[in-house]
């Protein structure tokens, strides 16, 4: 998003959120097509205030399609988008105050140097962290007479999440943000971004294919699939309910395991695995007293979720 989109009305205007009652976006029966494939289909998305949601999904799934739809970077077809309470037409007002964004890639202003880049974007805001913005160039080893133009990938990235965070957005819109970062720029970030997180009421959505941050975010999930956001729910929450149950039968199985209510099953010679959600424990034996198999489960890792349900 360039600086030019984020002005066009006077400060002042908007009602204030009210993080109790109101979710921060709410998405209805969202259509999105180009040409003649459709990314998004009747998609409803209800995002609360105060929390960190991973969207996650497969290549292709339609990420940051979405993000952008969110933003009113990118038409719609169909359905409505409120954003703070108000529906989302197109990007500007004082609302875009409040929204951070950091875009899959960052390629803008390659003749600006990074100091002066910060300093034109902090213009177009309302409020402008200029300590935190110093502080994120100094520790992130950003150069600030530096050309934007001869930076890395990773580096553009760092200034594309300090120029989001500087400006103490309500909302944070983070696009596969750590991609390009180093493990331990990924940590810095992560931190950061929990250190954003502290003040009551401000969320962050970001995508990301890397799972071990989202654990490290304590996030709520939100699965995009078939165009339809699938679930958001908070990951202790999956944690708990989705098990993996482990049957070893000796001489493996002539037919795989049946059981009401398995989401996937595997088998793989003597084993067979079964994704489960909420697993009636008495069920889970009777299969394995008439398979004659032995019977183990285990709590399933983000990433496997992710493999078995994108
Ligand atoms: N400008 C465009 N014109 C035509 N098709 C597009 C355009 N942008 C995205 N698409 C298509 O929409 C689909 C979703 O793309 P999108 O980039 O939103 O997915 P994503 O989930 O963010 O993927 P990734 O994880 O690979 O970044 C893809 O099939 C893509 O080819």
């Amino acid at each position: 998003m360039s600086a030019s989109h984020l002005v066009t009305e006077p400060l002042g205007t908007m009602p204030a959120l009210d993080a109790a009652t109101q979710p921060v976006l709410q998405v209805r029966g969202l259509e999105k097509s180009f040409k003649k494939r459709q990314v998004l289909r009747a998609l409803d998305w209800s995002v609360p205030a105060g929390r960190v949601i991973g969207l996650l999904g497969r290549n292709g799934a339609g990420k940051t399609t979405l993000l952008r739809c969110l933003l009113g970077l990118s038409p719609i077809d169909g359905g409505s988008i409120d954003l703070f309470g108000q529906p989302m037409i197109e990007p500007g007002g004082e609302r875009m105050h409040r929204i951070g964004f950091v875009p899959q890639t960052f390629d803008l202003f390659p003749w600006m140097k990074v100091g002066a880049y910060l300093d034109f974007t902090a213009a177009f805001y309302a409020r402008w962290n200029t300590g935190l913005a110093a502080r994120l160039l100094a520790d992130w080893e950003l150069d600030a007479k530096q050309k934007i133009g001869e930076l890395s990938q990773g580096q553009r990235q760092k200034l594309a999440i300090v120029r989001a965070i500087a400006p103490d957005p309500d909302l944070l819109v983070l696009d596969e943000p750590v991609a390009s970062l180093d493990p331990q720029a990924r940590r810095a970030f992560m931190a950061e971004l929990l250190a954003l997180m502290r003040a009551p009421g401000k969320t962050v959505i970001f995508s990301t294919h890397i799972t071990a941050d989202l654990e490290r975010a304590d996030a709520d999930i939100a699965l995009l699939r078939d165009g339809s956001i699938q679930f958001t729910r908070p990951l202790a929450d999956l944690r708990e309910r989705f098990k993996r149950v482990v049957l070893h039968r000796a001489g493996g199985w002539p037919h795989p395991p049946v059981l009401a209510g398995a989401l996937k099953t595997h088998v793989q010679d003597e084993q067979a695995v079964l994704l489960v959600e909420d697993p009636v424990m008495d069920s889970l034996h009777a299969l394995a007293a008439r398979e004659n198999a032995g019977l183990r489960i285990e709590t399933p890792t983000l990433e496997d979720l992710f493999v078995e349900l994108a």
